[in-house]
């Protein structure tokens, strides 16, 4: 949670338009922090392969150490040489176990990973919510993490007008971002969303990763202009890039380039050239610097005289950490120096989430209404399948248990869909997650309530409808209430599985598998496909886990009790306790199974790992 306390960047509760806007300008003109960082040396654990029995430590950055001011500060470097490596650490992003020596420091204060509160990071992928606008995006951010005592409504809604303008989003405001099913605004305008998400707690600090990637000449120019402009205003800018073009170079103030890990330069950009011609390295008259350093760091140009080797670092006109009076701190030693903005309350936090959640299933509705459709083919499939069931044996029977089977089925496997839940905004979720947006429970609290009403409970109310009375069914309301009550725990206690495995691994295919499984299994040990008294004694125990078991069991004491033609005999002979007690044991038992897979999911959401 982002802390309440007041920032040195925050403005403060304002009751006029006017003290509010000369806040913003003080904001502005406030220099960002001085970031400085050394000897990171950072290491990364290469998984073992089956036959190998210790896993491989492999160093993606050798004592790397810098100074980035105020201004555009860039990474540069080949593929692989560790930018974004360099710009988690220094943001605290990166798992902090593989830092083996070399501490971060904000303006004389060791900062671990309480940064990624307070500072903004743009991440690569741009991760918005597609089916909002931008200007709801950003409404989103500013209602998040804004503090609600500081700033009212029409603070946060002018914040945001404030940003669109800024970052020249005035056209695009009301444009949705997009989806795979809608297309929205461009990749520029999704970058200048991202950054404008960051933007909204006027932050000092901002962090992005490679901004440009991805975009045309002319977008790219226009986002670095943008962060120049904001350099200008007083942030410090840290951003990693690959290889940009001259325009965009020359935009730079201090420069750290990477080769391998190493940073083999870092100091002011303008004077990267002429440092590495020293060396004996000949830029041509033309050529443009970034393409120069590319082609020292991949041994496509050598050095004209016999000058020093790479791979040193070399700090000219920046200041060594050492001269500015810094105090080694030991790592993971939480002494963060800036606060971020306060937050809003959990409740609201619920509320604005939920409210989110809810607009996205409005705008992407396919899932709800394939479920829906789902249920009415199947509801009336059933129905007529089972069309008016005898109350004749054989036939009052057969129909009846394979009726109650072909329903629990369709509840079971039409939940499926529920493993998408957390797969599909898992990098949204940790993405917002660790920059402060909110709370885990927060977020699992307002899928549950806006997925589980819409999409789970609803639907099995018109599917039990449809069926029961095309079959003719005990036609009791009592009776009927009863069989919705357990196609709803049925559907809820399936779902929650779907939940844990959705909520457990972050990949469409495994999770198929891992809920296909359990699914079957239950089916099997259910006591329809196969009489459980007969099965051997230390197998069948597995019907307690069972849905089905308990799913079958209910409907089948709820639909056979006091009906003429059974006389309970066929409850006795599968030992189903058919006594009140003997019905809500198994409603109790499925109740059971949801909030345990419910509880699951939850530990496993907030066990997700949060580090780079
Ligand atoms: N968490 C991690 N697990 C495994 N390998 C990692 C991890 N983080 C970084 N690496 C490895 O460290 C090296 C440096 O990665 P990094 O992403 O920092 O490079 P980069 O310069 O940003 O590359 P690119 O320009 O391709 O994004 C790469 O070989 C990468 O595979």
């Amino acid at each position: 949670m982002v802390p309440e306390e007041e920032s040195p960047m925050d403005g403060g509760r304002k009751t006029d338009g006017t003290t509010r806007e000369a806040e913003e300008m003080k904001c502005f003109s406030i220099p960002g922090p001085t970031v400085t960082f050394r000897n990171l040396t950072y290491r990364i654990r290469e998984s073992a392969g089956p036959f190998q029995r210790k896993p491989t430590e492999r160093e993606i950055l050798k004592n790397v150490s810098g100074i980035m001011m105020p201004g555009m500060n860039a990474i540069m470097g080949p593929t692989g040489s560790g930018k974004t490596s360099l710009l988690d650490v220094i943001a605290g992003r990166k798992d902090p176990k593989g830092l083996r020596s070399g501490q971060v420091m904000v303006e004389n204060a060791v900062v671990t990973s309480d940064l990624r509160l307070s500072s903004a990071y743009v991440v690569q992928d741009d991760i918005l919510m597609g089916t909002l606008t931008v200007r709801e995006n950003l409404a989103f951010s500013a209602n998040l993490r804004l503090s609600q005592r500081q700033y009212s409504h029409m603070d946060k809604a002018a914040k945001v007008n404030q940003v669109i303008q800024e970052l020249g989003l005035q056209d695009c405001a009301d444009t949705k971002i997009g989806t795979v099913f809608l297309r929205g605004v461009s990749g520029g305008e999704k970058k200048r969303c991202g950054i404008g998400m960051e933007l909204i707690t006027s932050p000092a600090l901002l962090f992005l990763d490679e901004p440009t990637t991805g975009l045309d000449a002319n977008t790219a120019n226009s986002i670095i202009a943008l962060l120049q402009k904001l350099s200008r205003d007083g942030k410090t800018v840290i951003f990693s890039i690959h290889q940009p073009r001259y325009s965009i170079f020359r935009q730079f103030d201090h420069l750290t380039l990477l080769n391998q890990g190493e940073a083999i330069y870092a100091g002011e950009a303008s004077k990267a050239v002429a440092y590495f011609e020293d060396l004996g390295y000949k830029c041509e008259q033309f050529n443009n610097p970034a393409d120069f350093f590319m082609d020292i760091t991949q041994g496509a140009i050598g050095p004209a005289t016999d000058g020093p080797s790479l791979g040193w670092l070399f700090f000219p006109h920046a200041h060594p950490p050492v001269d500015r009076g810094l105090a080694l701190c030991p790592l993971g030693q939480d002494n963060t120096l800036m606060r971020g903005q306060g937050s809003s309350s959990l409740s609201s936090q619920l509320l604005l989430v939920s409210k989110r959640t809810a607009k996205n299933i409005l705008r992407n509705p396919q899932t709800s209404y394939a479920q829906l459709a789902l249920n009415i083919v199947f509801g009336i499939l059933v129905g007529l399948i089972y069309y008016r069931i005898p109350r004749t044996l054989p036939e009052a029977l057969q129909n009846r248990i394979g009726a109650f089977f072909f329903l629990v089925i369709n509840m079971v496997f039409g939940n499926l869909s529920g493993v998408e839940l957390f797969i599909s905004e898992r990098a949204l979720f940790i993405h917002e997650n660790s920059g402060g947006y909110y709370r885990t429970s927060v977020y699992f609290l307002s899928k549950m309530v806006v997925d589980l009403i819409p999409n789970r409970i609803m639907p099995v109310f018109v599917f039990s409808a449809i069926p029961y009375f095309m079959m003719g069914f005990k036609p009791e309301p009592e009776a009927f209430f009863l069989f919705c009550v357990t196609m709803s725990l049925i559907s809820l206690s399936a779902v929650s599985l779907a939940f844990l495995v959705s909520a457990s691994v972050g990949s469409f295919g495994v999770a198929n598998t891992l809920i296909a499984l359990p699914y079957v299994f239950m089916m099997v040990f259910g006591g329809f496909l196969v009489n459980l008294n007969s099965m051997l004694s230390w197998l069948s125990w597995l019907k307690w886990v069972s849905i089905f078991y308990y799913g079958l069991n209910a409907l089948t004491i709820n639909e056979l009790t006091g009906q003429v033609f059974t006389r309970e005999m066929y409850m006795d002979q599968q030992a189903i306790d058919y006594t009140t007690w003997g019905f809500w044991q198994n409603e109790v038992a499925l109740f059971g199974i949801m909030c345990l897979c419910m509880l699951f999911s939850y530990i496993q959401l907030w066990r997700i790992k949060r580090w780079k």
